[in-house]
């Protein structure tokens, strides 16, 4: 865009501008921080997932449940915050049985996420199962395009692309962790609930996306917290009755009990899972209010290519030349999308400026 021309508002690609409550350094400072939390979070998540498979867990409601259990934890960060107070909008606010319904929904949805997500994880071997879900953020440009009517800038089709090379490059690692044998039939089950759960997963974030535009509408980061909250409590339910449907709850202790590390690490890599899962979950949630759902996605998948650093300084990993190229590939296309924001960030300074000066010449 040439310096004299006006910028149109509607050229912006992230939501910068509906994103008014905080100031600019608080945004960025909220935008660092998710970005952390997810990076840190999944990378940890998916590791300790891992163990519990490896040390003897068997159980996929179990798997499935610690994703969204721990929900409990966020009402500490949602009465300590503080939030700037909301500006009284033109628009009703929706109502309650509007709002019930929507995390109805979306609490149902994230619980069939994690048990593909878990039954993945738990079939297939970590190269197979990080290249089916480099497919992911396929679908979520696809689903951003129709949901969310999302602008793809040249630096937001290079950053997917990338990440998703990235991701994808994993797959060729020989050495990758995972299952040693299973059958044909399961590893079907496998890839097929991986691919369900990306597309699951990336219907899930457009859809919070466009609830947050169109229907909650609030300004404040309360909301992201409000919206971890009901959907980790539909879904943990959802879990709960899968687990006594199941019969899988009886196996539970004789699982602990034969825990390859013993009763207590049992108990521990569950509880650490589930905190892991809440740490990237509010991320997850904060990264779609505060840019967009493909943003967010994107960063999860640069996550997953930065899973063997941590599987090097936890587990003492083999580190290769594949998976550094990985990580650099990630690291590029993060970077592309990072330097949108700050194009964005930059149109978004000009129209405030330009509105300023059509106020003071009237
Ligand atoms: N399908 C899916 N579920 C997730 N839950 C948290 N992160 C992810 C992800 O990257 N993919």
């Amino acid at each position: 865009m040439a310096d004299n021309e006006e910028p149109n508002p509607t050229d912006i690609t992230i939501s910068a501008l509906s994103f008014r409550k905080y100031e600019r350094w608080q945004w960025w400072f909220l935008l660092a921080l998710c970005i952390a939390f997810l990076i840190v979070g999944q990378s940890g998540a998916v590791i300790l997932g891992r163990f519990y498979y490896d040390q003897g867990g068997n159980s996929t409601w179990m798997a499935t449940l610690v994703q969204t259990v721990a929900f409990p934890l966020l009402y500490v960060p949602f009465f300590l915050i503080p939030s700037p107070p909301e500006a009284s909008t033109s628009s009703a606010p929706p109502s309650i049985k509007i709002i019930v319904l929507i995390y109805f929904a979306l609490g149902l949805l994230l619980a069939a996420n994690n048990m593909m997500y878990s039954v993945g994880l738990l079939y297939l071997s970590a190269s197979t199962y990080s290249l089916i879900c480099a497919s992911q953020l396929a679908f979520n440009a696809v689903f951003s395009y129709f949901i969310n009517s999302e602008k793809f800038s040249a630096f937001i089709i290079n950053s997917a692309v990338i990440v998703t090379f990235s991701s994808a490059l994993l797959a060729v690692n020989e050495d990758s962790g995972g299952p040693s044998v299973v059958s044909g039939s399961k590893h079907i089950i496998g890839v097929l609930c991986t691919v369900g759960a990306s597309a699951v997963y990336s219907l899930l974030l457009c859809l919070m996306q466009l609830s947050f535009r169109k229907v909650l509408k609030k300004e404040t980061f309360s909301v992201v917290l409000e919206m971890q909250i009901y959907t980790s409590l539909v879904a943990s339910c959802a879990c709960i009755i899968g687990l006594f449907a199941s019969g899988e709850w009886r196996t539970l202790h004789g699982e602990m009990s034969s825990f390859g590390k013993g009763g207590v690490a049992y108990v521990m890599t569950l509880v650490w899972t589930a905190v892991s899962w809440q740490l990237t979950s509010v991320a997850v949630v904060g990264l779609i209010f505060l840019v967009s759902a493909l943003y967010s996605n994107v960063i999860s998948t640069v996550a997953l290519a930065v899973t063997p650093i941590a599987a090097l300084i936890v587990f003492h990993d083999k580190m290769n030349g594949v998976k550094i190229i990985s990580m650099l590939l990630a690291l590029w296309g993060f970077s592309s999308y990072i330097y949108q924001n700050y194009l964005d960030d930059l149109k978004a300074r000009r129209i405030a400026a330009s509105k300023t000066q059509n106020v003071s010449t009237c």
